[in-house]
């Protein structure tokens, strides 16, 4: 069965997100009513090989113009240089603003390629066919397109929102184990945020899905695409509610660095994991949770396989996380903004944390305490 989740709300063109099986075929057909030009899909080497010729097969077969654009993968291409090349390789393909590109690929192709549309010619529209069970969920939907800088992740960008994005189930079929438990990371996190019996189904019976159960799945994608979208439809900017969606993202941004975005250390959805689990228990430790909510959170994330203890990861500095933390997007005036927990499914964004409380709380995971 295909669902088709609409994204619509603030300033930007309301759009649809469609999640199903078989769609890698129905591409062409989807995307020809936006297809005013030529088409131009950006995807990594790995994705490419796997479903390049089905995009473009498909694309054809719908009498829309499509050709391929490959950057390497990994996070690496988060990059100033990467997106220099991507962008100069547009214009000498002699794009211009009527046409399109297809970002066919995780969450660093799907960030790399949004950004070159945001920017090319001022930019033009972009399609997202999310090829990871994280981009399903999360990168793909809401329009945050960003590169990385030595400093930090994601701190260059735009919000520039898909005209349309096609989520295929079955692609992920393809995905090594890791990167399925990776993005049931941001899976079971929307269910922290705001949806306690979403969590407690992911946690029993829909736990089959971080094992590739296709129909978990797909009701796992379609219900975090459906919080995504209310959250964004509200507040596309991130001026309130949709801080929300960060949950984890402070504490696994800073630890994501730290390791110098080494993915064969730690991938974006194990330390979004880790920092779920520790964004619970500093809220257990200021007394805004309760103790067996921060249990049930490290309960589910074990059970996919999750880290939830810095220790399990490597060496850190409680000092340098925290400095790392004072430079995330949300922070103001270099003070610590943190999203937290009153228990699961309720989620807050606590403003002005104290950056001495945050230091010793990491000081004791860091001692294994
Ligand atoms: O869409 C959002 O808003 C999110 O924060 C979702 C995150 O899971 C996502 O990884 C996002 O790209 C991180 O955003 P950032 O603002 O922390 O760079």
């Amino acid at each position: 069965m295909t669902t088709v989740v609409p994204v619509s709300g603030g300033d930007f063109r309301p759009y649809e997100v469609v999640v199903g099986r078989g769609l890698m075929a129905e591409l062409g057909e989807r995307m020809a009513p936006l297809a005013r030009g030529r088409t131009v899909v950006i995807t990594d080497e790995t994705v490419g090989r796997l479903h390049g010729a089905a995009a473009l097969a498909s694309l054809k077969a719908a009498g829309v113009h499509g050709r391929l654009l490959t950057v390497p993968p990994g996070e690496g291409s988060k990059s100033f240089a990467e997106l220099e090349r991507v962008i100069d390789r547009m214009l000498a393909f002699q794009l211009d603003r009527k046409d399109v590109v297809v970002a066919l690929g995780g969450g660093v192709v799907g960030d790399l390629a949004g950004l070159a549309a945001a920017l090319f010619m001022r930019g033009i529209d972009f399609v997202q066919v999310p090829t990871t069970l994280l981009a399903q969920v999360d990168s793909s939907v809401g329009g945050k397109t960003a590169i990385d800088t030595p400093r930090g992740k994601n701190l260059v960008g735009t919000f520039h929102q898909p005209r349309l994005v096609v989520a295929d189930i079955d692609v992920l079929a393809t995905l090594p184990e890791r990167q399925l438990r990776s993005g049931w990371a941001e899976v079971l996190k929307h269910g922290l945020i705001c949806d306690a019996d979403f969590f407690d189904w992911l946690s029993g019976e829909g736990a089959a899905g971080a094992a590739g159960d296709p129909g978990a799945l797909e009701r796992a994608v379609v219900r975090s695409v459906e919080i995504k979208s209310a959250i964004v439809g509200e507040d596309e900017k991130e001026a309130g509610r949709r801080a929300l969606l960060n949950l984890g993202h402070t504490f696994g941004h800073a630890i994501e660095a730290e390791l110098g975005f080494d993915e064969t250390k730690l991938t974006h959805g194990e330390a979004v994991a880790l920092g779920c689990a520790l964004a619970f228990r500093f809220s257990v430790e200021i007394g805004a949770c309760q103790p067996e909510e921060g249990a049930k959170v490290k309960a589910a994330l074990d059970a996919a396989v999750l880290p939830t203890r810095l220790t399990q990861v490597g060496a850190f500095r409680a000092a340098a996380l925290v400095k790392r933390m004072a430079g995330d997007k949300k922070a103001e005036g270099g003070r610590l903004t943190l999203i937290l927990a009153r228990r699961i499914g309720e989620a807050f964004v606590s403003k002005d944390v104290d950056a001495a409380a945050v230091t010793a709380f990491l000081e004791r995971e860091i001692a294994g305490r």
